[in-house]
């Protein structure tokens, strides 16, 4: 599948950003906030008094939300539309309060990397990172990678090495590079490395040039 407007290696400057980072907008802030408050739930004193009015609290910012909501079709028009492609996504979307979120740049050998220190939310084992997570990130990761390669298309497979366990608290280096195409197949690798380059955990994907339509 050709990647159409989005940025490539052999078109672009190194140190393209390929990823939205919140911007400031009002949608980015509460995005933000929202992260904020599943990480401080997860902290705070279980014996917090004040939690049944958290709650309720919660339930009515929720209500607010939904009752301004359109059909969920209309939202995934404007989801898939122009930059709406890279704000959405539960690693790098600025709106998506799942997303750390990850800031991915382009580097000129064809790679992209980026640096993200995860908290509590993502926590696996403890003070460490679940290993799924390690691996919806670095999914993500290598799908960018592709697209800046110049060749995109769906994960079909996704081998995934937990060398060692993988800090929270400390920023961790993401990167993926497509390695090659062969008709249909792309193949492209990556990792997680703490900031002394120790490798925690290394992927090998198999993608296959096709997508699903986008909604219009
Ligand atoms: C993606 C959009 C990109 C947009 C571009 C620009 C914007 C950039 C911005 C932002 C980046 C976004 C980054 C996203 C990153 C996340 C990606 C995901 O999460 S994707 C969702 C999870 N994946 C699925 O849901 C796939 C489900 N599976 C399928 O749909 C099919 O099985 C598919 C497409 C993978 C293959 O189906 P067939 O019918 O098209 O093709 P067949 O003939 O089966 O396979 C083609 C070749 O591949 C091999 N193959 C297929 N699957 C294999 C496997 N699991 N292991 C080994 N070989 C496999 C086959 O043996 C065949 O090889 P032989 O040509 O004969 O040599």
């Amino acid at each position: 599948m050709s990647v159409g407007t989005h940025p490539t290696f052999e078109n672009s400057p190194p140190g393209t950003v390929l990823t939205s980072p919140p911007d400031g907008s009002a949608v980015d802030r509460a995005t933000g906030a929202a992260r904020r408050v599943v990480d401080a739930l997860l902290r705070t004193d279980r014996g917090n008094a004040n939690l049944a009015r958290v709650a309720e609290e919660l339930n009515s910012i929720a209500e607010h939300l939904e009752e301004h909501a359109p059909a969920v079709a209309e939202r995934l028009i404007d989801m898939w539309n122009g930059e709406g492609v890279t704000r959405h996504d539960p690693v790098t979307g600025p709106e998506n309060a799942l997303a750390p979120p990850l800031v991915l740049e382009g580097l000129p050998d064809g790679s992209v990397r980026g640096t993200v220190t995860l908290t509590i939310p993502y926590q696996g084992p403890p003070g460490h990172v679940h290993g799924g997570v390690s691996a919806l990130l670095l999914d993500h990761v290598l799908g960018v990678a592709n697209a800046w390669g110049g060749k995109a298309g769906m994960t079909a497979q996704l081998s995934t090495r937990y060398h060692r366990p993988t800090p929270l608290f400390e920023p961790l280096t993401l990167t993926g590079k497509l390695i090659s195409v062969d008709g249909r197949k792309i193949t492209t690798a990556g990792d997680i490395r703490t900031a002394d380059g120790q490798v925690c955990v290394s992927v090998e994907g198999l993608f296959v040039d096709k997508s699903v339509p986008r909604p219009r």
